[in-house]
């Protein structure tokens, strides 16, 4: 088994996760960021994202001594034997990813990597960037690899820990070789094909996995005007082993930090390669509709008139189990419901009180019981378990109108009838 000297450069999601995990492997890992309160905090084992057994991992590579923190990649490359980049590439201009952070990191540190080095970028990418980082490096002794990831947030660490594939794509023989065993044990299918290939299984995924997304939802779109049930068509259909189980729940749409900026990056591509992506161009656009749709419940929820409503929201993450909120559906619906005049205040378990500013269209409470008090109209955009084991007789005493809007399906619709409520849901 060999260990080597890594070193990540961005310590977000997936930076802080690779970090720590490759620790626990045995590797020593370097961390740098450009955040200095971020590195302070880390260096004292503080990890400030909600992803489970993360900060134990943090707190035991700090004590064996194998994880570091440092402030800029500069500092962190010098000895290093493989460097991941895992830093942020969000939507750009017209819907291309923004590489800015990518390139800003490799000026700094072309003239630093040790001659041997391999240079992988975990970030999503578009096709070409590992051809491209290359050029830019103009370092003949330093090869580049495309490492993507594929975790998800809320569930990081079990992701990469036990992934059900690893992809490492290469030009180059001997690096993507070492990539790949800094993985060995976790013992895992890797597939090893070259660096564009590499980096569009990741676009690829995500975008098939928007694509099932929207064709669920238009799916309960359907349902809905023939009278079918959305779940039980999903879990009819899931069965099948081609289609599973996963990835069928109709929702207020998909977001986060990822699908919706890889299915434009995708597009952008497709457009820049004269390629008419339509089926993705349709799973883009359903999926604005399907946010449009929702508002339309939440509207006849309380009987057409939306402007001065006051609706109580449940739930602001993207999905359950994160406090992420980048691109979340929840902030999307809210918006466009504060539009139409409607007074939004919100509760989510994992969003503290205290971020009233993370959006100006919502006033964010630190209880269920505050979010619904005095509502036309509830309604649940994020799939936490426990808005199911609210005490919703309580609920119903506080809110002046009676409907409850669930988005997602998650609510028991016996026990919201005995607190004399009624349900709009999705598909049903
Ligand atoms: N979040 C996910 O679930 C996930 C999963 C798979 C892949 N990805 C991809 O991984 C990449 C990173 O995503 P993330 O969610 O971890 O991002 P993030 O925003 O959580 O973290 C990025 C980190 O990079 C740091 N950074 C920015 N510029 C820097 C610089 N010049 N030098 C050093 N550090 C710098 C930031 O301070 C931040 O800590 C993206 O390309 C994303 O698409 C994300
Ligand atoms: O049945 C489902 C499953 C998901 N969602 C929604 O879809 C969005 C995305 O969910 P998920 O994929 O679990 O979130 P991420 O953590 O952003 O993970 C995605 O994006 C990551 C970043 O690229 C990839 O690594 C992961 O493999 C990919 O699943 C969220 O709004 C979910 O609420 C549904 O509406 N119904």
């Amino acid at each position: 088994m060999s260990f080597y000297r890594v070193v990540v450069v961005g310590v977000g999601y997936v930076g802080l996760t690779t970090a720590a995990c490759l620790a626990s492997l045995g590797h020593h890992v370097v961390c740098a960021d450009i955040d200095e309160a971020k590195v302070a905090a880390l260096r004292e084992g503080r990890v400030s994202i909600l992803e489970p057994g993360l900060t134990e991992l943090v707190a035991k590579g700090l004590a064996a001594g194998r994880l570091e923190f440092v402030v800029g990649a500069r500092a962190a490359v010098g000895e290093a034997e493989v460097v991941f980049l895992c830093l942020p590439t969000p939507m750009g201009a017209g819907g291309a990813a923004d590489l800015s952070a990518v390139e800003a990191v490799i000026a700094e540190v072309r003239g630093l990597l040790p001659p041997g080095c391999v240079l992988v970028t975990k970030s999503t990418v578009p096709v070409g960037t590992a051809a491209r980082v290359t050029e830019l490096l103009g370092r003949g002794d330093v090869a580049v690899v495309s490492n993507p990831e594929f975790l998800c947030e809320g569930s990081a660490v079990d992701d990469f820990m036990h992934p059900d594939r690893i992809v490492v794509g290469s030009d180059v023989q001997h690096a993507a070789e070492r990539v790949a065993a800094l993985y060995a044990r976790v013992g895992v299918p890797t597939v090893l094909i070259d660096a564009a290939s590499a980096e569009m299984v990741k676009y690829a995924a995500n975008t098939f996995l928007a694509m099932k997304l929207s064709y669920v939802n238009a799916m309960a779109e359907l349902c809905e005007r023939l009278g079918a049930d959305i779940a039980d068509v999903a879990e009819g259909m899931g069965f099948d082993h081609r289609i599973g189980q996963s990835f069928l729940r109709p929702g207020p749409g998909w977001g986060g930090s990822c699908l919706p900026k890889d299915t434009h990056a995708l597009l952008r591509m497709s457009e820049a390669a004269g390629f008419d992506f339509s089926l993705l161009r349709a799973t883009i656009e359903t999926n604005e509709g399907q946010r449009d749709r929702v508002v339309e419940k939440v509207r006849a929820a309380v009987d057409g008139r939306l402007d001065g409503a006051r609706l109580g929201l449940l739930g602001l993450a993207f999905k359950a189990g994160t406090d992420d909120l980048r691109d979340s559906p929840a902030l999307a619906v809210a918006h466009r419901l504060r539009e139409e005049g409607a007074e939004l205040v919100a509760f989510d378990p994992a969003v503290p009180a205290a971020v009233v500013g993370v959006t100006d269209d919502v006033a964010v409470v630190s209880d269920a019981g505050q979010a619904v008090k005095g509502a036309d109209a509830v309604v649940v955009l994020t799939e936490w378990p426990e808005f199911r084991k609210l005490d919703w007789a309580d609920m119903a005493g506080r809110m002046s109108g009676r409907v409850v809007v669930d988005t997602r399906n998650v609510l028991d619709q016996d026990i919201l009838g005995l607190a004399n409520l009624s349900v709009i849901g999705i598909g049903r």
